[in-house]
């Protein structure tokens, strides 16, 4: 039977509550697939800096360095933000782990689910029903590792993008796209950066080894608002570290809440960080009302990414879109009826022991 070795970072605000749903829907899968998860669990973010005056504590780097995969949930808050730069949870932890692990490809599905409630006027769009979009973020480049300088009159941040770095991600779009429905749309903001520039200039290199896929470039003012016209118009879009960021949350704003967009970040040697692309939301924390799924569709991200096994990345994915459809939602997701991020995580779990032999 495979083990397989998993560092826990629940982190800060929803982390430790939508982290324990994704364990749970794990165990699950194990017992259904034949496999077992030692899960090592470490401090990181605000709750480390409280604990050890550290935002990531050695012993929480070597669990991840002795670890197959990262399930990480969400750092910072309110708490921390008055720290020195440095020293705040998302960058002394997070953009730490991507930097330290060379987590260059991030990687965000977005897709359209039926059956609860629109609370996002955008869902009553028809448009939207097509969506179903693979967003590949460049992670360890780009403005928010470039040099900074700030002072009482200015701030300064610096955006570098190597031809390699682009090729890296620009080459795992591509070969994305070859097994979807072949079009790449990639971002940038040539007409004012010279970045955008060199980014065009890469991606164009890139398509000549893959003449089989549609690509296009975009502007990413008119991406923005292409993807609330018509997002069913995008197959994989391909973004820089920003651009990536930004337009990531307005994918999930569309599928209808931050809480459903799960999101992997891996290295060339397929080790990898899953998290919810969003944050620690500090606003519900502690309610049990977040919206788990971001972190479930996450951990289904890792089984099929970090441990090569699609059948309960599957079971995962089937487990979600049947729990929506039963309107089993949090608050995100509704405005009567909501049941608790537990009963979420409950769900997926039944879903996934007791359709077991469909599975078989
Ligand atoms: N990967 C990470 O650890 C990230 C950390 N952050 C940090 O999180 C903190 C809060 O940042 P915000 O800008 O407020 O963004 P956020 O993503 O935490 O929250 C934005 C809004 O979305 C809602 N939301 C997010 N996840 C949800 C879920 N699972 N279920 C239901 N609703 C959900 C929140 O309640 C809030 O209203 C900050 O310290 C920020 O730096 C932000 C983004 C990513
Ligand atoms: C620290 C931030 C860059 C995290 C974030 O917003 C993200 O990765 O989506
Ligand atoms: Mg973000």
């Amino acid at each position: 039977m495979n083990t397989y070795y998993i560092a826990v970072l629940a982190g800060d605000g929803i982390g430790p509550e939508v982290v324990n749903e994704a364990t749970k829907v794990l165990d699950a899968c194990a017992q259904r697939f034949d496999f077992s998860c030692c899960y090592r669990y470490a401090e990181v973010g605000g709750a480390a800096i409280d604990s050890s005056g550290n935002a990531l504590p050695a012993a929480t780097l070597t669990a991840c360095e002795t670890s197959d995969a990262i399930l990480f949930g969400s750092v910072g808050g309110p708490k921390w933000a008055n720290l020195p730069p440095q020293q705040q949870p998302e960058r002394a932890a997070l953009l730490k782990l991507r930097q330290h692990f060379d987590l260059f490809c991030n990687i965000r599905p977005a897709r359209w689910y039926d059956g609860f409630e629109v609370l996002s006027p955008l869902r009553a769009d028809i448009t939207a029903k097509g969506m179903d979009i693979v967003c590949f973020r460049e992670l360890t480049s780009g403005i928010y590792f470039g040099a900074k300088e700030r002072s009482a009159e200015q701030a300064t941040d610096t955006q570098t993008y190597r031809y390699n770095e682009v090729y890296s991600i620009a080459t795992k779009a591509f070969e994305a796209a070859a097994n979807r429905k072949g079009k790449v749309t990639s971002i940038d903001k040539a007409n004012v950066m010279a970045t955008g520039v060199l980014w065009r200039q890469v991606v164009d290199d890139v398509a000549k080894q893959y003449p089989h896929i549609k690509l296009e470039h975009m502007y990413v003012d008119n991406a923005a608002m292409q993807l609330i016209r018509d997002p069913s118009q995008f197959d994989v879009m391909l973004c820089d570290n920003l651009f990536g960021d930004i337009l990531s949350d307005e994918l999930a704003a569309i599928a209808g809440s931050l809480g459903l967009l799960p999101s992997a970040s891996i290295n060339t040697r397929g080790f990898g960080l899953y998290e919810p692309a969003g944050g620690s939301a500090p606003d519900i924390a502690g309610l049990g009302i977040a919206n788990p799924i971001a972190q479930i569709l996450s951990a289904a991200l890792m089984l099929r990414y970090s441990f090569a096994n699609d059948d309960a990345a599957c079971a995962i994915e089937a487990g979600v879109a049947q729990t929506l459809k039963q309107h089993q939602v949090t608050a995100d997701l509704t405005s009567n009826n909501a049941v608790s991020t537990a009963s979420v995580g409950d769900a997926v779990a039944r879903f996934i022991s007791e359709e077991a032999t469909s599975w078989a």
